[in-house]
C-alpha cells in the first residue's frame, strides 16, 4: 500500500515512449490524459510536413515530420514509408527508451464490463513485465495474473516462463477487419470483451495489429520494421502484419514471448473499405505465399541477436519470395537499410548527435 504522502510514480515513466503516427490534430489525447500525461510522446507526422499538427497542452512530446526523417536518416530514409501508418516505425527507431507503446489517433479509452475506464497502457506494461508461456499452453490463460496460476500437469521446470517481447492489445467497436470483410459486414461491431491474456504458442504466427501495441524495444525493437507501404508502393495496410510475422519467427528463435488479449481500446473510425481494398488486394493473395514462407523459416544457431536474425531473414525474403513479385527484393533491401539505420542511431556516439527541428515540448 503506497504511503499517502509519497507520490506514486507511474510504472516505467522514464523507460517508455508512446509512439503515435498521425495525419490529424491529436485531440484524442484529451481522453487519454489521465493515463498518458506522465509519459513522453513521439509523434510521427505523416503526409504534408508543412501542415501543423495540434497537440493538447501539458504533454511532453517530440514531433517528427517527413523533413525530419529525411534530415536524420539521409538516404536511409528510403526505408521509412510515406502516406501510410507504417511511418510509425521511425518513432521506434528514434526512441531511446526500453519500452514502446504505439496507438492510433482514432483509438480511445474503452470501458470494461463494470463500466470502468481501461488504462490500456498500464495493462500493456503489466503484460510486458510478466513472463510468457510460449513453450507449453496454460489452459487457465495468463498464470502470472492475480487469481490464476499454472494448472495441473504444467511442468514445473517450465513455470519460470520466457521474457515477454510483445503485448498485442485488441479493440472494441470497429474491429481490425480486412477490406473484403469490412465490405460484407459494414455494420459489424465488436462488443465482446474477453477477459484474458494469452501467450501465442511457439511456432504459431498471428496477425499483429499496430493500433494498440506494446513491445520491449531492447528485446525485439530491430524486428519491428513496418516495411515499405503507402506512397510509391504496390501494397498498404500490411505494415503491422509484416512486422508481426518477422518479429514472431525471431521471438520463437530467441525464446521470447508474444502475448495477445487485454487491453482493449475503443476503435472509433472505420476507414473506407474501398480505399482499403485498393491498398490490400495484392497482400490478400501474396499472403498465401508469405505465410508458408514464414512457417518454413529456420534461423541458424549463429543468429544470436535480433539484428543478425533480421538480416538473415531479409536474405530469405529475397531468395524465397522474390519470385512472387519484384517488390520483395525491394523489401529485402529495405530491411537491411532499416537495420543499418537502427544500429547507426542506437550506437551511443551517433545517437547523442541527433538534434530535433521540433523543440522537445515540456509540460
Ligand atoms: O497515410 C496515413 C494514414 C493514416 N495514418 C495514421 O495511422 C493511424 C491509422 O490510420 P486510420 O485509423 O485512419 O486507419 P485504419 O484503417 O483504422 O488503420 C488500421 O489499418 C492500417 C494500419 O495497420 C493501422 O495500424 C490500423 O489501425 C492513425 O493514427 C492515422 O492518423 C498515417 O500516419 N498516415
Ligand atoms: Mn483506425
Amino acid at each position: 500500500m503506497a504511503h499517502p504522502s509519497v507520490p506514486v510514480v507511474p510504472a516505467l515513466k522514464d523507460e517508455l515512449d508512446i509512439v503515435i503516427p498521425t495525419i490529424r490534430n491529436l485531440d484524442f489525447l484529451e481522453q487519454w490524459r489521465p493515463f498518458f500525461q506522465p509519459y513522453h510522446l513521439i509523434i510521427v507526422q505523416d503526409g504534408d510536413p508543412t501542415k501543423t499538427i495540434r497537440v493538447p497542452d501539458g504533454f511532453d512530446y517530440e514531433l517528427y515530420n517527413r523533413n525530419d526523417v529525411n534530415r536524420i536518416l539521409g538516404p536511409k530514409a528510403s526505408c521509412i514509408s510515406f502516406k501510410d501508418s507504417a511511418c510509425r516505425c521511425f518513432g521506434f527507431l528514434i526512441s531511446k527508451k526500453k519500452y514502446i507503446f504505439t496507438i492510433d489517433d482514432d483509438c480511445f479509452v474503452a470501458k470494461d464490463p463494470s463500466g470502468k475506464d481501461i488504462n490500456a497502457l498500464a495493462q500493456h506494461i503489466n503484460n510486458l513485465l510478466t513472463p510468457s508461456t510460449p513453450f507449453f499452453f496454460n489452459t487457465l490463460y495468463d498464470p502470472y495474473r492475480d487469481g490464476a496460476d499454472f494448472v495441473r500437469g504444467y511442468p514445473f521446470s517450465m513455470r519460470e516462463g520466457a521474457p515477454t517481447a510483445i503485448s498485442h492489445g485488441l479493440w472494441l467497436n470497429i474491429p481490425d477487419y480486412d477490406a473484403p470483410t469490412q465490405l460484407v459486414k459494414p455494420r459489424e461491431r465488436n462488443t465482446r470483451y474477453v477477459d484474458a491474456v494469452m501467450t501465442i504458442p511457439k511456432g504459431t504466427l498471428f496477425p499483429m495489429c499496430g493500433m494498440n501495441l506494446g513491445f520491449n524495444r531492447e528485446l525485439i525493437g530491430p524486428a519491428m520494421y513496418f516495411g515499405l507501404m503507402g506512397d510509391g508502393q504496390p501494397i498498404g495496410r500490411y505494415d503491422d502484419m509484416w512486422a508481426g510475422w518477422c518479429a514472431k519467427v525471431i521471438c520463437d528463435h530467441l525464446g521470447l514471448g508474444v502475448k495477445t488479449g487485454l487491453p482493449y481500446i475503443w476503435h472509433s473510425k472505420a476507414s473506407n473499405p474501398f480505399v482499403n481494398l485498393k491498398k490490400e488486394y495484392k497482400g490478400i493473395y501474396w499472403q498465401e505465399d508469405i505465410i508458408p514462407f514464414f512457417q518454413s523459416v529456420s534461423l541458424p544457431r549463429e543468429c544470436t541477436t535480433v539484428q543478425k536474425c533480421y538480416v538473415e531473414l531479409s536474405k530469405l525474403v529475397a531468395e524465397k519470395l522474390g519470385h512472387v513479385d519484384p517488390y520483395f527484393q525491394k523489401l529485402s533491401d529495405a530491411m537491411v537499410t532499416w537495420i543499418e539505420a537502427w544500429d547507426e542511431l542506437n550506437t551511443p556516439s551517433q545517437a547523442a548527435s541527433e538534434t530535433k527541428t521540433s523543440p522537445v515540448n515540456t509540460k
